[in-house]
């Protein structure tokens, strides 16, 4: 038996802090080990002293670096103990340093932007694939087959290839990747992301629909009709190539209804609740774009079925969720705020009475960048890689 002081170790439920420990046995990092606590031993399969941080185990290609998803995995794994970015590509911006793009980056310690035809996967474990859907799918096909891949964008994110054409209106060059993808919306399928190559990162929106009420329709605790989303994001969800409608002046100071009935989340937030439901659900949903930079809203009305009481929708959605890291149903009563999530993997929600009897109110708010992105996006691959779901995760809300 021996003693050592750690900053932090991991196990496989999360992290402790500071303090000291005492090893039974180690021979080396991934061996199997026994820890004593406070008097209480924990077992674990990896471990790591956090003055080994810079000694990453696992090498990081990160496509669209030059991108805000980009820039907030860049932030995200600063803090990673195990995950190191040896790759970063762009286009526009290939051949300059991510300090450049990214003044708030310039502490960190990352090698020159190159485009994706000259990026070198040879010494890259795994992938986050940050860039336009429609460019993405082509990409992914082309990387060689030992690598994890996270893809944030909407390429794989619809089974249905069919329904990808009508809906992004260009053909999808890569339907057998299709097939393989795992559609990543990690509390609800985190089964499936475990075994898979290739996640398929789901979208800030149907990531703040989906999670309330995929466990309301699986227990039928609500009528598959009648589901009415409105939806708020802000800008930084529109990503940061320049475009006239995300200038200042045309966002400030007011709200703008886009994408009116024919918003490219439909299908997949049709899709996700359908499988739910086991039968096909249609929603009407409509996104707003508001004033902020981060942060994102859905307003949800539904209609309970019959002989449902609001008491059944809370306790649904407290048991769903009440071992859950990164998913908190607040106090009944409490308004989630999109303040209280900012910067963060939490996704809060809520559900109130309607005033008129039968129908219900849910409200959830994320982090677009974070848990509707980049964030959901880490939690994925830590999870694919058997790592502890919650590393570099583990930021509290931004506030004020
Ligand atoms: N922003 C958000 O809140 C969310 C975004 N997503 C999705 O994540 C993906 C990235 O979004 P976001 O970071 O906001 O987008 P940005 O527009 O901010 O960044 C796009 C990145 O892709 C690069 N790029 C653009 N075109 C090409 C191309 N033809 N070939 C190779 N690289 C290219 C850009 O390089 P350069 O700058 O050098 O031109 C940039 O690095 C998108 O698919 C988006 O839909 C998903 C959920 C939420
Ligand atoms: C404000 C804004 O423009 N938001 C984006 C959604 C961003 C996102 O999650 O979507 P994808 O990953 O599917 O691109 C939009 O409405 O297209």
């Amino acid at each position: 038996m021996s003693t050592a002081t750690f900053n932090s170790i991991c196990f496989n439920q999360g992290y402790l802090r500071k303090g000291e420990v005492k090893i039974s046995k180690v021979k080396n990092r991934n061996q199997r080990v026994k820890f004593y606590v406070g008097g209480a031993s924990v077992l674990s399969t990896k471990c790591m002293q956090s003055s080994e941080k810079n000694k990453k185990e696992v090498r990081i290609g990160l496509l669209g670096a030059s991108g805000y998803t980009g820039a907030e995995i860049v932030r995200l794994l600063g803090n990673h103990p195990y995950f190191g970015i040896t790759l970063i590509t762009a286009d526009r911006k290939a051949g300059q340093s991510m300090g450049s793009v990214f003044p708030h980056l310039i502490t960190q310690d990352l090698p020159t932007m190159v485009s994706v035809k000259d990026a070198d996967f040879s010494s890259v474990d795994a992938v986050f694939c940050c860039l336009p859907h429609g460019t993405t799918q082509d990409i992914i096909k082309g990387l060689p087959r030992h690598l994890k891949i996270v893809d944030l964008s909407a390429d794989f994110r619809l089974r249905d290839i069919a329904e990808y054409e009508e809906w992004y209106g260009q053909p999808h060059s890569a339907s057998d990747l299709q097939k393989e993808a795992v559609y990543g919306l990690t509390e609800i399928s985190r089964e499936d992301v475990k075994n898979a190559r290739l996640v398929a990162n789901p979208g800030c929106y149907p990531t703040s629909i989906q999670l309330p009420l995929v466990p309301l329709i699986k227990a039928k605790l609500i009528e598959h009709r009648n589901i009415i989303i409105d939806s708020k994001s802000g800008v930084s969800g529109a990503g940061r190539g320049a475009k006239e409608a995300n200038l200042y002046s045309e966002i400030a100071e007011g709200i703008y209804s886009y994408g009116v009935t024919k918003h490219r989340h439909v299908p997949e937030i049709e899709q996700g609740l359908s499988d739910a439901a086991q039968s096909k659900i249609n929603v009407s949903f409509t996104p707003h774009l508001m004033p902020m930079i981060r942060g994102m809203q859905s307003t949800i009305y539904v209609e309970m079925s019959q002989g449902v009481t609001m008491e059944d929708l809370y306790q649904q959605l407290r048991k769903s969720y009440k071992d859950e890291e990164f998913v908190k149903l607040l106090d009944k009563g409490v308004v989630p705020r999109t303040h209280n999530v900012r910067g963060s993997n939490y996704c809060f929600m809520n559900v109130f009475p309607d005033r008129i009897p039968g129908r219900a109110i849910i409200i959830s708010v994320i982090d677009n960048l974070v848990k509707g992105a980049s964030g959901q996006a880490l939690q994925n691959l830590n999870i694919m890689l058997g790592y502890p779901e919650n590393t570099g995760l583990l930021y509290q809300p931004l506030f004020p």
